[in-house]
Protein backbone atom coordinates (compact mmCIF):
# COMPACT_ATOMS: atom_id res chain seq x y z
CA UNK A 1 0.00 0.00 0.00
CA UNK A 2 1.60 3.74 -1.27
CA UNK A 3 0.47 7.00 1.12
CA UNK A 4 -1.02 9.57 -1.13
CA UNK A 5 0.77 12.59 -1.39
CA UNK A 6 -0.67 16.03 -2.68
CA UNK A 7 1.83 17.25 -5.13
CA UNK A 8 4.36 19.75 -4.18
CA UNK A 9 4.44 23.21 -4.18
CA UNK A 10 7.02 25.09 -6.37
CA UNK A 11 10.16 26.10 -4.53
CA UNK A 12 10.08 29.85 -3.52
CA UNK A 13 13.94 30.02 -3.66
CA UNK A 14 16.03 31.69 -1.64
CA UNK A 15 13.65 34.92 -0.66
CA UNK A 16 12.15 36.25 2.62
CA UNK A 17 8.84 35.16 2.95
CA UNK A 18 6.10 37.34 4.28
CA UNK A 19 4.58 35.64 7.46
CA UNK A 20 1.25 34.53 5.28
CA UNK A 21 3.62 32.94 2.78
CA UNK A 22 5.83 31.30 5.56
CA UNK A 23 2.86 29.71 7.34
CA UNK A 24 1.32 28.71 4.05
CA UNK A 25 4.44 26.90 3.33
CA UNK A 26 4.59 25.10 6.72
CA UNK A 27 0.46 24.16 6.36
CA UNK A 28 1.96 22.61 2.62
CA UNK A 29 4.22 20.70 4.47
CA UNK A 30 1.49 19.09 7.18
CA UNK A 31 -0.67 18.88 4.15
CA UNK A 32 2.13 16.73 2.21
CA UNK A 33 3.33 14.42 5.32
CA UNK A 34 1.57 14.61 8.63
CA UNK A 35 0.71 11.20 9.90
CA UNK A 36 -3.16 11.34 8.82
CA UNK A 37 -2.01 10.37 5.68
CA UNK A 38 0.00 6.84 6.93
CA UNK A 39 -2.01 3.62 5.55
CA UNK A 40 -1.59 2.39 9.39
CA UNK A 41 -4.00 5.53 11.09
CA UNK A 42 -6.11 4.87 7.79
CA UNK A 43 -6.83 1.12 8.49
CA UNK A 44 -6.73 2.37 12.60
CA UNK A 45 -9.61 5.20 12.11
CA UNK A 46 -11.59 2.86 9.18
CA UNK A 47 -11.65 0.15 11.32
CA UNK A 48 -9.83 -2.16 9.68
CA UNK A 49 -7.17 -3.42 12.35
CA UNK A 50 -7.35 -6.13 15.11
CA UNK A 51 -7.58 -5.89 18.87
CA UNK A 52 -4.44 -7.04 18.80
CA UNK A 53 -2.68 -4.60 16.44
CA UNK A 54 -4.94 -1.18 18.00
CA UNK A 55 -3.33 -2.75 21.09
CA UNK A 56 0.50 -2.38 19.60
CA UNK A 57 -0.39 1.04 18.72
CA UNK A 58 -1.14 2.14 21.62
CA UNK A 59 1.72 0.36 23.80
CA UNK A 60 4.27 2.25 21.19
CA UNK A 61 2.38 5.73 21.33
CA UNK A 62 2.83 5.47 25.27
CA UNK A 63 6.59 6.17 24.93
CA UNK A 64 5.70 8.78 22.63
CA UNK A 65 3.73 10.52 25.52
CA UNK A 66 5.59 9.46 28.21
CA UNK A 67 8.79 11.84 26.56
CA UNK A 68 6.75 14.77 25.33
CA UNK A 69 7.38 16.33 28.74
CA UNK A 70 11.32 15.26 28.81
CA UNK A 71 11.24 16.69 25.26
CA UNK A 72 9.38 20.17 26.57
CA UNK A 73 11.69 20.40 29.40
CA UNK A 74 14.87 20.80 27.46
CA UNK A 75 12.95 22.92 25.44
CA UNK A 76 11.89 24.69 28.64
CA UNK A 77 15.70 24.52 29.99
CA UNK A 78 16.81 26.24 26.76
CA UNK A 79 13.94 29.48 26.58
CA UNK A 80 15.58 32.64 27.61
CA UNK A 81 12.95 34.80 29.40
CA UNK A 82 10.75 33.71 32.13
CA UNK A 83 7.38 35.29 30.12
CA UNK A 84 7.95 32.15 27.86
CA UNK A 85 9.20 29.79 30.57
CA UNK A 86 5.40 30.62 31.79
CA UNK A 87 4.01 29.52 28.98
CA UNK A 88 5.96 26.63 27.74
CA UNK A 89 5.61 25.05 30.98
CA UNK A 90 2.32 24.32 31.09
CA UNK A 91 3.57 21.85 28.42
CA UNK A 92 4.80 19.88 31.25
CA UNK A 93 1.89 20.27 33.31
CA UNK A 94 -0.68 19.03 31.17
CA UNK A 95 1.19 16.02 30.09
CA UNK A 96 2.37 14.92 34.07
CA UNK A 97 -0.27 16.36 36.15
CA UNK A 98 -0.06 18.84 38.85
CA UNK A 99 -1.14 15.46 41.26
CA UNK A 100 -1.05 11.82 41.18
CA UNK A 101 -3.50 10.46 38.83
CA UNK A 102 -4.05 13.52 36.78
CA UNK A 103 -2.18 14.48 33.20
CA UNK A 104 -1.73 13.05 29.83
CA UNK A 105 0.74 10.75 30.24
CA UNK A 106 -2.36 9.05 32.46
CA UNK A 107 -4.52 9.41 30.52
CA UNK A 108 -2.49 7.02 27.77
CA UNK A 109 -1.70 4.89 30.60
CA UNK A 110 -5.91 4.33 31.17
CA UNK A 111 -6.52 4.51 27.18
CA UNK A 112 -3.76 1.08 27.27
CA UNK A 113 -5.25 -0.28 30.42
CA UNK A 114 -8.54 0.30 27.98
CA UNK A 115 -7.58 -1.68 25.69
CA UNK A 116 -6.46 -4.65 27.97
CA UNK A 117 -2.93 -4.36 28.93
CA UNK A 118 -1.91 -4.43 32.67
CA UNK A 119 -0.61 -0.71 33.94
CA UNK A 120 2.78 -1.87 34.76
CA UNK A 121 3.48 -4.11 31.24
CA UNK A 122 3.39 -0.13 29.72
CA UNK A 123 4.98 1.66 32.43
CA UNK A 124 8.04 -1.02 32.08
CA UNK A 125 8.02 0.08 27.85
CA UNK A 126 9.76 -3.24 27.40
CA UNK A 127 8.23 -4.61 24.54
CA UNK A 128 7.89 -1.01 22.92
CA UNK A 129 9.43 -1.32 19.26
CA UNK A 130 13.44 -0.14 18.98
CA UNK A 131 12.28 1.99 15.85
CA UNK A 132 9.60 3.94 18.16
CA UNK A 133 12.03 4.09 20.69
CA UNK A 134 14.60 5.87 17.83
CA UNK A 135 12.08 7.84 16.26
CA UNK A 136 11.24 9.38 19.52
CA UNK A 137 14.31 9.70 21.10
CA UNK A 138 15.76 11.48 17.82
CA UNK A 139 12.56 14.11 18.70
CA UNK A 140 14.32 14.86 22.24
CA UNK A 141 17.61 15.32 20.70
CA UNK A 142 16.92 17.41 17.97
CA UNK A 143 15.20 20.22 20.39
CA UNK A 144 17.92 19.73 22.62
CA UNK A 145 20.63 20.19 19.98
CA UNK A 146 19.11 22.62 16.95
CA UNK A 147 18.34 25.94 17.56
CA UNK A 148 15.60 27.25 19.97
CA UNK A 149 13.38 28.24 16.35
CA UNK A 150 14.13 24.76 15.18
CA UNK A 151 12.70 23.29 18.76
CA UNK A 152 9.82 24.98 18.48
CA UNK A 153 9.16 24.70 15.12
CA UNK A 154 9.28 21.26 15.61
CA UNK A 155 6.30 21.13 17.46
CA UNK A 156 4.50 22.55 14.71
CA UNK A 157 3.04 19.37 13.58
CA UNK A 158 0.23 19.76 16.63
CA UNK A 159 -1.33 22.89 14.26
CA UNK A 160 -2.72 19.70 12.19
CA UNK A 161 -3.60 17.20 15.20
CA UNK A 162 -7.16 18.41 16.03
CA UNK A 163 -8.29 17.40 12.37
CA UNK A 164 -6.30 13.93 13.07
CA UNK A 165 -7.99 13.65 16.22
CA UNK A 166 -11.60 14.51 15.63
CA UNK A 167 -11.48 11.90 12.92
CA UNK A 168 -9.67 9.07 15.05
CA UNK A 169 -11.96 9.28 18.34
CA UNK A 170 -14.93 9.53 15.81
CA UNK A 171 -13.62 6.15 13.56
CA UNK A 172 -12.47 4.31 16.49
CA UNK A 173 -15.82 4.63 18.76
CA UNK A 174 -17.78 3.90 15.29
CA UNK A 175 -15.80 0.76 14.58
CA UNK A 176 -14.10 -1.18 17.40
CA UNK A 177 -17.05 -2.48 19.73
CA UNK A 178 -13.73 -2.55 22.77
CA UNK A 179 -13.22 1.15 22.57
CA UNK A 180 -15.34 3.52 24.74
CA UNK A 181 -15.52 6.71 25.10
CA UNK A 182 -13.61 6.53 28.16
CA UNK A 183 -10.89 4.36 26.81
CA UNK A 184 -10.56 8.04 24.37
CA UNK A 185 -10.93 10.64 27.03
CA UNK A 186 -6.74 11.20 26.33
CA UNK A 187 -7.79 13.42 23.29
CA UNK A 188 -10.72 15.46 24.71
CA UNK A 189 -8.25 18.05 26.12
CA UNK A 190 -6.12 17.76 23.09
CA UNK A 191 -8.75 19.57 20.80
CA UNK A 192 -8.16 22.84 23.35
CA UNK A 193 -4.26 22.41 24.04
CA UNK A 194 -2.85 22.23 21.22
CA UNK A 195 -3.96 24.71 19.15
CA UNK A 196 -3.29 26.89 22.23
CA UNK A 197 0.09 25.42 21.61
CA UNK A 198 0.27 25.49 17.92
CA UNK A 199 -1.25 28.82 17.70
CA UNK A 200 2.00 30.03 20.56
CA UNK A 201 4.63 28.10 18.09
CA UNK A 202 3.51 29.20 14.81
CA UNK A 203 3.61 33.08 16.09
CA UNK A 204 7.10 32.59 17.48
CA UNK A 205 8.31 31.00 14.26
CA UNK A 206 7.09 33.90 12.40
CA UNK A 207 8.40 36.38 14.40
CA UNK A 208 11.70 34.75 14.87
CA UNK A 209 12.77 33.26 11.74
CA UNK A 210 13.87 36.56 10.09
CA UNK A 211 16.10 35.57 7.02
CA UNK A 212 15.47 32.84 4.51
CA UNK A 213 17.96 30.62 6.01
CA UNK A 214 15.75 30.73 9.12
CA UNK A 215 12.46 29.99 7.55
CA UNK A 216 14.12 27.13 5.50
CA UNK A 217 15.55 25.30 8.96
CA UNK A 218 11.94 25.92 10.78
CA UNK A 219 10.41 24.51 7.79
CA UNK A 220 13.01 21.69 7.68
CA UNK A 221 12.15 21.03 11.16
CA UNK A 222 9.03 20.74 11.11
CA UNK A 223 9.43 18.02 8.20
CA UNK A 224 11.77 16.51 10.85
CA UNK A 225 8.98 16.17 12.68
CA UNK A 226 6.67 14.91 10.45
CA UNK A 227 9.25 12.14 9.82
CA UNK A 228 9.52 11.06 13.40
CA UNK A 229 5.87 10.53 13.66
CA UNK A 230 5.70 9.11 10.20
CA UNK A 231 8.30 6.61 11.24
CA UNK A 232 6.52 5.27 14.14
CA UNK A 233 3.68 4.25 12.36
CA UNK A 234 5.85 2.66 9.49
CA UNK A 235 7.68 0.53 12.47
CA UNK A 236 3.56 -0.29 13.50
CA UNK A 237 2.78 -1.14 9.87
CA UNK A 238 5.89 -3.53 9.29
CA UNK A 239 6.16 -5.26 12.58
CA UNK A 240 2.22 -5.98 13.48
CA UNK A 241 0.20 -5.49 9.69
CA UNK A 242 2.82 -6.42 6.71
CA UNK A 243 4.93 -8.49 6.79
CA UNK A 244 4.10 -8.48 10.11
CA UNK A 245 7.39 -9.19 11.09
CA UNK A 246 7.96 -8.49 14.91
CA UNK A 247 11.30 -7.80 16.08
CA UNK A 248 12.82 -9.68 19.09
CA UNK A 249 12.07 -8.37 22.33
CA UNK A 250 9.24 -5.92 20.96
CA UNK A 251 5.62 -6.67 22.25
CA UNK A 252 4.34 -9.95 21.48
CA UNK A 253 -0.14 -10.40 21.05
CA UNK A 254 -1.28 -12.22 24.33
CA UNK A 255 1.53 -10.28 26.66
CA UNK A 256 1.40 -7.48 29.46
CA UNK A 257 -2.66 -8.21 29.25
CA UNK A 258 -4.78 -8.65 32.09
CA UNK A 259 -6.50 -12.06 32.25
CA UNK A 260 -9.54 -11.89 30.54
CA UNK A 261 -12.53 -12.70 32.29
CA UNK A 262 -10.62 -11.72 35.70
CA UNK A 263 -12.13 -10.21 38.45
CA UNK A 264 -12.04 -6.52 39.11
CA UNK A 265 -10.08 -6.47 42.41
CA UNK A 266 -6.63 -5.40 41.52
CA UNK A 267 -3.60 -7.63 41.52
CA UNK A 268 -1.59 -7.28 44.95
CA UNK A 269 -5.39 -7.07 46.87
CA UNK A 270 -5.41 -7.44 50.36
CA UNK A 271 -6.85 -10.56 52.39
CA UNK A 272 -8.23 -9.99 55.70
CA UNK A 273 -5.02 -11.58 57.73
CA UNK A 274 -2.57 -9.05 56.56
CA UNK A 275 -0.91 -6.49 58.28
CA UNK A 276 -0.80 -3.10 56.43
CA UNK A 277 1.97 -1.04 57.22
CA UNK A 278 3.01 2.81 55.77
CA UNK A 279 6.79 1.93 54.36
CA UNK A 280 9.61 4.05 55.49
CA UNK A 281 9.85 7.34 54.81
CA UNK A 282 5.74 7.71 54.29
CA UNK A 283 3.24 9.72 56.81
CA UNK A 284 -0.23 10.67 57.00
CA UNK A 285 -0.39 13.87 57.71
CA UNK A 286 -2.64 16.77 58.17
CA UNK A 287 -2.80 20.11 56.46
CA UNK A 288 -3.31 22.92 57.70
CA UNK A 289 -3.25 25.21 54.52
CA UNK A 290 -5.78 23.15 52.81
CA UNK A 291 -7.39 21.15 55.69
CA UNK A 292 -7.13 18.07 55.01
CA UNK A 293 -5.42 15.04 55.51
CA UNK A 294 -2.72 13.87 53.18
CA UNK A 295 -0.15 11.08 52.68
CA UNK A 296 3.62 12.49 52.47
CA UNK A 297 5.81 10.20 50.60
CA UNK A 298 9.52 11.11 49.76
CA UNK A 299 8.84 14.19 46.70
CA UNK A 300 5.23 13.19 46.32
CA UNK A 301 1.94 13.96 47.89
CA UNK A 302 -1.45 12.31 47.73
CA UNK A 303 -4.36 13.62 48.87
CA UNK A 304 -6.90 11.18 50.57
CA UNK A 305 -10.80 11.18 50.91
CA UNK A 306 -12.31 10.55 54.00
CA UNK A 307 -12.69 6.82 54.27
CA UNK A 308 -9.04 6.82 53.20
CA UNK A 309 -8.44 9.19 56.39
CA UNK A 310 -10.65 6.79 58.37
CA UNK A 311 -8.49 3.44 57.13
CA UNK A 312 -5.18 5.58 57.08
CA UNK A 313 -5.82 6.19 60.80
CA UNK A 314 -6.09 2.67 62.10
CA UNK A 315 -2.73 1.95 59.82
CA UNK A 316 -0.47 1.12 62.84
CA UNK A 317 1.63 -1.68 61.44
CA UNK A 318 0.21 -4.32 64.23
CA UNK A 319 -3.85 -4.55 62.96
CA UNK A 320 -5.02 -6.36 60.46
CA UNK A 321 -7.34 -5.90 57.97
CA UNK A 322 -10.02 -7.64 59.52
CA UNK A 323 -9.20 -5.92 62.70
CA UNK A 324 -9.80 -2.53 60.92
CA UNK A 325 -12.50 -2.93 59.50
CA UNK A 326 -14.06 -4.42 63.05
CA UNK A 327 -13.23 -0.80 64.66
CA UNK A 328 -14.29 1.11 61.43
CA UNK A 329 -17.40 -1.17 61.71
CA UNK A 330 -18.56 -0.49 65.16
CA UNK A 331 -17.66 3.16 64.97
CA UNK A 332 -19.93 3.84 61.75
CA UNK A 333 -22.22 1.38 63.25
CA UNK A 334 -21.56 -0.58 59.72
CA UNK A 335 -21.00 -4.44 58.74
CA UNK A 336 -17.48 -4.99 59.01
CA UNK A 337 -17.40 -7.70 55.75
CA UNK A 338 -18.89 -5.28 53.83
CA UNK A 339 -16.02 -2.40 55.31
CA UNK A 340 -13.17 -4.87 54.68
CA UNK A 341 -14.62 -5.75 51.09
CA UNK A 342 -14.33 -1.78 50.59
CA UNK A 343 -10.57 -1.44 52.03
CA UNK A 344 -8.86 -4.41 50.40
CA UNK A 345 -9.89 -2.76 47.19
CA UNK A 346 -8.54 0.77 48.77
CA UNK A 347 -5.47 -0.51 50.03
CA UNK A 348 -4.37 -2.61 46.88
CA UNK A 349 -4.36 0.84 44.76
CA UNK A 350 -2.79 2.50 47.69
CA UNK A 351 -0.17 -0.57 47.83
CA UNK A 352 0.56 0.25 43.75
CA UNK A 353 0.95 2.90 44.45
CA UNK A 354 3.57 2.32 46.60
CA UNK A 355 2.11 4.44 49.61
CA UNK A 356 1.42 0.95 51.47
CA UNK A 357 3.09 -2.57 52.24
CA UNK A 358 2.28 -5.69 53.52
O1 LIG B 1 -2.79 12.19 18.16
C1 LIG B 1 -2.02 12.73 17.37
O2 LIG B 1 -2.03 12.52 16.16
C2 LIG B 1 -1.02 13.66 17.95
C3 LIG B 1 -0.10 14.31 17.16
C4 LIG B 1 0.85 15.15 17.77
C5 LIG B 1 1.76 15.85 16.85
O3 LIG B 1 1.29 16.22 15.77
O4 LIG B 1 2.93 16.00 17.14
C6 LIG B 1 0.87 15.28 19.16
C7 LIG B 1 -0.14 14.60 19.88
N1 LIG B 1 -1.04 13.81 19.29
C8 LIG B 1 -0.24 14.71 21.29
O5 LIG B 1 -1.14 14.12 21.89
C9 LIG B 1 0.70 15.46 22.00
O6 LIG B 1 0.63 15.55 23.21
C10 LIG B 1 1.72 16.12 21.28
C11 LIG B 1 2.77 16.90 21.73
C12 LIG B 1 3.47 17.24 20.60
C13 LIG B 1 4.71 18.02 20.50
O7 LIG B 1 5.37 17.92 19.45
O8 LIG B 1 5.09 18.70 21.47
N2 LIG B 1 2.87 16.69 19.52
C14 LIG B 1 1.80 16.02 19.92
Amino acid sequence: MTAQFPPPVPDAGDRLLSHDELEAALRDIGARRYHNLHPFHRLLHDGKLSKDQVRAWALNRYYYQAMIPVKDAAVLARLPDAQLRRIWRQRIVDHDGDHEGDGGIERWLKLAEGVGFTRDYVLSTKGILSATRFSVDAYVHFVSERSLLEAIASSLTEMFSPTIISERVAGMLKNYDFITKETLAYFDKRLTQAPRDADFALDYVKQHARTPEQQRAAMAALTFKCNVLWTQLDALYFSYVAPGMIPPDAWQPGEGLVAEGSPAVKPGAFSGSDVPRLPRGVRLRFDEVRNKHVLLAPERTFDLDDNAVAVLKLVDGSSSVSQIARTLGQTYDADPAVIEADIVVMLADLAQKRVLER
